[in-house]
This record gives structure tokens, C-alpha cells and sequence, in this order.
């Protein structure tokens, strides 16, 4: 508009994408959808701590003991694991994305897909001297988090081997959602059933899943392997289903520490296993490997959708098909 001073300074927030300060003075990205939807996102660790629908209602968890200070990654929401999934590997557990401070990728390449979000931001991750005295490789990791027009989440990561002397490199990978449920012993996910897993708590012994949809009623630590593009987590009690849709992440860890390993946990309360679930889109089983030049994209996308599920009525195809 004529007569209205543009801003200069970098970055400069809009009605959709909000720069500010959150917990411990950290920075934080406040993403707004027109319909009221909202996630917050912070440059530590790239990580998505909100996720709330047009009610305002939150939907992902996070732990009211989190710690918002490094190295410490923060406990719910949706942690980065990169370059490493777990302790499969000689870095720490999960790698170091989710405890290094990401910026402002002002001048991404651009999308070949067409997204119509105006609620989005773009960060990057470069190695520091550290990581790669730890994680020998050149690489640029590109995130965008964007809010969709119907409050679906997006992740899409892009990472390339900027590596200069011919040196290829793998990774694994997960984005480690806590969704918050109503009560985890009453909830279902599905689209994971007769699929093989390897248990965490034994061994990462490989088994096949039998039967119906996965409930809990107890500890639970296992990567499927090979899983369809869409898995979803219905929570029968809030009358809500999520839908975990992936590309180019072929693992799904399911994960909830139960009571034991909650109390062991000094950023998580004791209870709070009885009200989280952790779907993770992830590349565990057969890593990822870049020649320098090369990219791979690995992209999730998240709905919440009324469901008005009863035991027993519900046919798991038409809620993985959306029908
Ligand atoms: O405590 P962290 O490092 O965030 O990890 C939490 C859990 O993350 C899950 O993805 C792993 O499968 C579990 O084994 C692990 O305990």
C-alpha cells in the first residue's frame, strides 16, 4: 500500500509467520493459518513444540518438564533425529540436529511442489566445526514447516552432500512426533499391522506383527519396517484420528517409555506416558547414502480429523483411504 514504510529488517513477520521469543528467551516462529490453526516452531533444534487445529486445541505433546536449554533436546513436539537414529551409530542418541540452533533460510531453493500455505518458514542446518570433527561430512539440511490452508502440518526436509572431494555419505533418519492423546491405553493405530519390526527392547530382534491394530497397554519400542505411506493413530475418546502421511521415509517407530522408564526420565513426569504417543516417519533400516551433488527429500504431513469411532464399527481401510 502506497505511503506504508516496507520493513527491511530480516526476518519480518506477516498476519501467517511471526518472529519472537519463547521459553528462556529462545527464538521461536509462531506459524497462523486464516482458520485459526497455529504451530510454533524453534530455531533450537528446528523443533516443532505446537501444533493446535481451529479450536485451539493442541495435539501434540509436550512434556511440562521439558528442558528449552542446550545441549539438552526438548522433550514432545516433533524432534529432528539427524544424521542418526537411536544409538545406531557412534554419534550421540539421535544425532545432533535436534540440539543445534538452526537459522533462517532466507533464499531457499525453490519447491517443486506447489503449496498453497502462506504460514511457513524455511530453516537451515549447516555442520558446525564440531560436527564435523564428529560426523566427518559437508552437507546442508533445508527444513520447511508449513501450516496448510485446512491446518495440516508439513515437514519437508532436504538434504544435500555438499562434501568437495568425492566423498559419499549415509545417514538415518526420524521425525520423532509425540502426538498427545486423550488415554494411550485406549488408542489405536493402524496401517502397521502384519508388518516385521525390529524390538528395541529386545535386542532389535526382528518379528512380525500379528493381527488387529496395535493397542497399549504396556512399554513400546519398535521400528516397523517397510510400512504403507499412511498410518493412522485413532484416539476414540477425543473423537479424533491422525493422519501420519510420509514420502521417502519407508521405517514407523512407535515408542512410549510407560511408567518405568517415564519415572527414570528427569524431563518427562511420571504420568505423562498415559497421554502421548510417539508415530515416527523414519530411514532406519537401510540408511540413506548421497553422493556429493546429490539431495534427498523426506517429507511428512499430519492431520487431525474427526472421527466418531466406535469399537468394532470401524473398518481400518476406510480411515487409511480417507473415505
Ligand atoms: O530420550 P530420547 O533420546 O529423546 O529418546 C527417546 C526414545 O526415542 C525413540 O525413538 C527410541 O526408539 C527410544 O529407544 C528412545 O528411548
Amino acid at each position: 500500500m502506497s505511503g506504508e514504510k516496507e520493513k527491511t529488517s530480516a526476518p519480518s513477520s506477516s498476519p501467517y509467520v511471526e518472529f519472537c521469543k519463547g521459553v528462556n528467551g529462545h527464538d521461536k516462529v509462531l506459524l497462523r493459518e486464516s482458520r485459526g490453526s497455529s504451530a510454533e516452531v524453534y530455531l533450537y533444534g528446528a523443533h516443532v513444540t505446537s501444533w493446535k487445529n481451529d479450536h485451539g486445541e493442541e495435539l501434540l505433546f509436550l512434556s511440562s518438564k521439558a528442558v528449552f536449554k542446550p545441549p539438552k533436546a526438548i522433550r514432545g513436539g516433533i524432534p529432528i533425529c539427524f544424521p542418526q537414529f537411536g544409538g545406531l551409530g557412534t554419534l550421540d542418541q539421535h544425532g545432533f540436529a535436534r540440539n543445534r540452533l538452526w537459522t533462517i533460510d532466507d533464499d531457499p531453493p525453490p519447491f517443486p511442489t506447489n503449496t498453497l500455505s502462506k504460514a511457513f518458514v524455511d530453516l537451515i542446518l549447516k555442520p558446525s566445526e564440531e560436527d564435523s570433527k564428529n560426523w566427518p561430512h559437508c552437507f546442508e539440511y533445508r527444513l520447511r514447516i508449513a501450516l496448510g490452508p485446512g491446518g495440516d502440518l508439513m515437514l519437508t526436509s532436504r538434504i544435500r552432500n555438499t562434501n568437495t572431494e568425492g566423498k559419499p555419505f549415509s545417514f538415518t533418519f526420524a521425525y520423532h512426533t509425540y502426538f498427545s492423546v486423550s488415554d494411550t491405553s485406549e488408542v489405536r493405530v493402524e496401517g502397521l499391522e502384519t508388518l516385521d519390526y525390529l524390538d528395541n527392547l529386545q535386542n532389535k530382534e526382528r518379528f512380525t506383527e500379528q493381527g488387529d491394530a496395535l493397542t497399549f497397554e504396556s512399554e513400546v519400542d519398535k521400528i516397523y519396517l517397510s510400512t504403507p505411506t499412511k498410518i493412522a493413530i485413532i484416539d476414540h475418546e477425543k473423537k479424533r484420528t491422525f493422519v501420519v502421511r510420509k514420502d521417502g521415509l519407508p521405517d514407523a517407530v512407535v515408542w512410549n517409555p510407560w511408567d518405568k522408564k517415564a519415572k527414570a526420565m528427569a524431563d518427562f513426569g511420571d504420568d505423562e506416558y498415559k497421554h502421548m504417543l510417539c508415530v515416527e516417519a523414519a530411514a532406519i533400516e537401510k540408511p540413506i547414502t548421497l553422493k556429493p551433488g546429490e539431495e534427498w527429500k523426506g517429507r511428512l504431513e499430519l492431520s487431525a480429523v474427526p472421527s466418531s469411532y466406535c469399537s468394532g464399527q470401524l473398518d481400518p481401510q476406510r480411515v487409511l483411504l480417507g473415505s
